[in-house]
């Protein structure tokens, strides 16, 4: 059994790693976090958890003098907020699981420039772990840092990291066209989240600088050994969980005439076939089939005249997309089965 601690365990995503963590039969939840919540009942602000799991939000500077009580510090807080924690973290021996974007990306010049924060200890950012298990499971391993992904990266990254890997398809543009649902955006107060806003509307935003791009082109370029031409849109679904992503993606010439959709679906196969959380389907994932689970569903499809493939990836944007894959990378990194305590499927309705 070992100790975590939760810090931004009123957002979202901390919430939903809470929810996972409370199920985890290796794992005690030793203390939780808030920022503006701190002295209450984590019962009355989520008030599912009242009579079943009550615990008291602490501080910030609370977290300090309970660092040496824990064995992992999970962080689900804005950007640029992990980084100093996560010294006094390491400085106790615990490890650190982000779920934010502070150690996401290699390039420190290349986070200053999307995310307008400055890399105060980068060489915390130089030993941090990509915390995509699919792609990076032996370096979870021995790891004190995990950087979770963002959850757009996961739908696009495993969606296509099979044809970048076996070199099939062109790096000179790769169009990534992502759905979300609202939780994405997090629980704080926003205009254009409010109900009408959202409500039987459909939009494109942040196109063309959303800071996720960097991220996906990081990934990508590594699995293509190349420097990929990315679009990455995104769009806001009217619904709570999910993201789905459909990729488009120009086969190499050479490969056009003898690549078959059976064939692709082999090459999928074979790459995820050790991979709990991965289901490729013969038939195009759907959110339904994903939401509440930490299952990342793969379809796709190839029109052999024009050598296009159309990828469609789909998540949960708090599990598997969150909370869930970084629970996963927890258990990886203390040597637990990767699918304890996340083996529920999706509800379906
Ligand atoms: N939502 C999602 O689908 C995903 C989110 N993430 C990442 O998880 C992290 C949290 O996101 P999410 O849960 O959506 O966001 P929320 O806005 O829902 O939650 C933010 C959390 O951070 C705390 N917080 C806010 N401001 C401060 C501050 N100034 N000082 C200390 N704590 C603060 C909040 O505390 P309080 O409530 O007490 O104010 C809350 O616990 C982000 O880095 C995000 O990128 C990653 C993947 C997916
Ligand atoms: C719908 C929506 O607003 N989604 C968020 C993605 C949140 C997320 O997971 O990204 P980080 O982990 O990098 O914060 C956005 O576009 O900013």
């Amino acid at each position: 059994m070992i100790k975590a601690g939760i810090v931004g365990a009123t957002g979202y995503a901390g919430q939903q790693l809470l929810w996972i963590l409370n199920n985890h039969k290796e794992v005690k939840v030793e203390f939780i976090s808030s920022h503006s919540f701190a002295g209450e009942n984590i019962g009355n602000i989520y008030k599912n958890y009242k009579k079943y799991f009550e615990k008291k939000l602490i501080s910030l500077e609370e977290i300090k003098e309970n660092l040496d009580k824990i064995d992992v510090l999970f962080l689900a807080l804005p950007h640029g907020m992990s980084e100093k924690i996560t010294k006094s973290a390491l400085e106790n021996n615990v490890k650190v699981i982000d779920l934010g974007a502070d150690f996401r990306l290699d390039d420190s010049e290349i986070y200053e420039k999307w995310y307008k924060v400055k890399h105060n200890y980068p060489e915390i950012n130089k030993n941090a772990v990509y915390g995509l298990p699919e792609l990076y499971k032996e370096k979870i391993k021995n790891t004190k840092v995990v950087a979770s992904p963002g959850c757009y990266p996961t739908s696009a990254i495993l969606g296509v990291a099979p044809l970048l890997k076996n070199g099939l398809v062109d790096t000179k543009k790769i169009v990534v066209d992502s759905k979300s649902g609202v939780s994405g955006a997090g629980r704080s107060a926003k205009l254009d989240l409010i109900y009408a806003e959202v409500n039987e509307n459909f939009k494109a935003y942040n196109v063309l600088k959303h800071r996720h791009t960097p991220e996906i082109k990081q990934e990508m370029d590594k699995l293509a050994n190349g420097n990929i031409n990315l679009v990455f849109t995104p769009h806001l679904l009217p619904i709570n969980r999910g993201i789905l992503s459909t990729i488009y993606l120009d086969v190499k010439d050479e490969f056009k005439e003898s690549l078959t959709e059976e064939k692709i679906y082999e090459i999928y196969n074979e790459f995820y076939k050790n991979e709990y959380f991965v289901r490729v389907t013969e038939n195009l994932p759907e959110i339904k089939n994903v939401k509440n689970s930490n299952i990342c569903e793969i379809g796709v499809r190839y029109d052999k005249e024009f050598g296009n493939i159309v990828v469609v990836s789909a998540i949960d944007n708090l599990i598997k997309g969150a909370g869930g894959q970084a629970v996963q990378s927890m258990n990886i990194l203390f040597g637990f089965e990767e699918n304890e305590g996340l083996e529920f499927l999706s509800m379906y309705l």
